[in-house]
């Protein structure tokens, strides 16, 4: 687990006044971070292309021009000049060392994208974007400075945005880059310290970034056990009992001692599945949501969640009324997608978003819901999926389009509703299934248009 920044401004700031480390040390420290990328992936001449804004954003691309002058055939682009000191600064030296600006874009085997970073606070005009455009268009590998240019603080393109393969972020790792709609544009994403260890640069943050090695499957570890030791799943079937039949086929698989369908009608289900038309007593903790349709009256749902059981709460229930008094319990995740997000906001009256505003600001989104009821877990789902609870915020980055599938998010409640049942307390259960999710996404051997739930089902089992 990561932590991950608003802004790294405060601890750019730690750096001058307690580390007495200036600027100049850090930013020769962000140009050696991407001179070392490309002298590990490219053989001297090699050409590069260095498109430097006006601010230190191009000032870190300067001076990474300068470190490269004599090895590499490199060419520095800058459409505005320099404007901020430490631009200037960097300019000078790079003038000094011989080098000279280049006055158009030309095609590179390296294109380094330093035209703008944090400072970006206004849509891109016309001719940064013909640039980014341009960029884009080329063939080359293609490095970001810090943040692809053109993503906003929120991680929004203004509106279009450069797509790097690698992106290399200054002393810590921020929460724009890791925004659904900044996730075509970063490729990969690496960290580079300024001088100092990431320990003392860092300090505490209430938003984490998930890691492969966060994952913590439920291995067994006692030896005298029975099935009754690691719980009992009841998952409440509806209308389309298909989706219920997924998410208790990944429970089982996850570890859950027995699993029940709940139904008010019968239904066939696999041989291994449990079924009953009552929430079996020793139930220890609950699924309901996906596929109910409106099979149940207000009356049924109540008979099934009357129980103050741990649950995972997902789909149809977002629109019902029945969440109102859920979201008012301890031990509830919600699992909802951006649109059923906006209409779980409107049911609880918090607000009125669009799908689109959701997407916009992910987290502001999250934060409307977590402050009104911060002890509920929600994992807002998406590219990124957002786990929340209180003032915590747990972003997972690790998933694949090829979850973009139907049924992949009714495993994903399976497998939440796995840990609640034995014993995972409920935001160690969101975080625990979303990576299980996601890390299953990538082991799956097909080609990503292939993955369908089944195959998710099978990969989990060997995590
Ligand atoms: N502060 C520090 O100690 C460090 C800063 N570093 C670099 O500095 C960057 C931040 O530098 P700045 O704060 O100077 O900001 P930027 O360099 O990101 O951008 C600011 C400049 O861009 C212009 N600008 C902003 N939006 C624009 C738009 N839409 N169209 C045209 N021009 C626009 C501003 O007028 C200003 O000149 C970071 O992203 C990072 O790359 C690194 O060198 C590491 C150390
Ligand atoms: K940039």
């Amino acid at each position: 687990m990561r932590n991950l920044y608003e802004s790294v401004t405060k601890l750019d700031h730690r750096c001058y006044d307690i580390y007495q480390l200036p600027e100049d040390i850090l930013m020769e420290h962000a140009a050696y971070a991407i001179t070392d990328q490309i002298k590990e992936r490219f053989e001297p001449g090699a050409k590069v292309l260095i498109v430097a804004g006006p601010g230190n954003n191009g000032g870190d691309g300067v001076a990474c021009a300068r470190q490269l002058l004599g090895e590499y055939d490199v060419h520095l682009f800058m459409p505005y000049g320099a404007k901020s000191s430490m631009c200037k600064l960097q300019l000078e030296r790079f003038y000094a060392c011989g080098g000279e600006l280049s006055e158009n874009l030309t095609d590179a085997d390296i294109v380094v994208d330093a035209l703008f970073g944090s400072g970006l606070s206004e849509p891109l005009n016309e001719e940064s974007q013909h640039i980014i455009t341009r960029l884009n268009e080329l063939q080359s590998f293609k490095i970001a400075c810090d943040i692809p240019s053109g993503i906003d603080s929120k991680g929004n393109p203004l509106p279009v945005a450069f797509v790097a393969d690698l992106t290399i972020t200054m002393g810590a790792m921020k929460l724009s880059l890791f925004m659904d709609l900044a996730k075509d544009y970063v490729g990969k994403v690496i960290v580079a310290d300024l001088g100092i260890s990431s320990k003392l640069y860092e300090s505490e943050s209430d938003y984490k970034l998930l890691e492969e090695s966060d994952l913590k499957p439920p291995y067994r570890t006692r030896f005298n056990s029975n099935k009754g030791t690691y719980g009992h799943l009841a998952l409440i079937a509806g209308e389309k009992e298909g989706a219920a039949i997924m998410a208790a086929l990944a429970a089982l698989r996850y570890g859950v001692g027995l699993v029940t369908l709940v139904t008010c009608e019968k239904i066939q289900v696999p041989y291994e599945l449990m079924h009953s038309s009552h929430l079996p007593p020793k139930t220890t903790a609950l699924a309901a949501g996906m596929g109910l349709g409106m099979e149940y009256s207000d009356e049924d749902l109540e008979e099934f969640l009357h129980k103050d059981l741990p649950m995972v709460i997902d789909a149809d229930l977002f629109y019902s009324s029945k969440i109102q008094e859920i979201v008012k319990r301890e031990k509830v995740v919600l699992t909802p997608h951006p649109k059923e997000f906006g209409a779980l906001l409107r049911n609880l009256n918090l607000a009125d978003l669009s799908v689109e505003e959701i997407q916009r600001d992910r987290i502001g989104a999250a934060k409307i819901f977590t402050k009104a009821y911060p002890e509920v877990v929600l994992l807002l789902k998406g590219a990124n999926p957002i786990i929340a609870q209180g003032e915590q915020f747990f972003i997972n980055p690790l998933g694949t389009n090829a979850l973009a599938k139907g049924g992949s998010g009714d495993i994903l409640t399976g497998l939440i509703g796995a840990l609640l049942a034995q014993g995972y307390d409920p935001l160690e259960a969101a975080i625990q299934g979303s990576l299980a999710h996601a890390i299953a996404s990538r082991k799956v051997d097909k080609a990503n248009y292939a993955l369908a739930p089944s195959d998710l089902i099978e990969v989990i089992g060997k995590l």
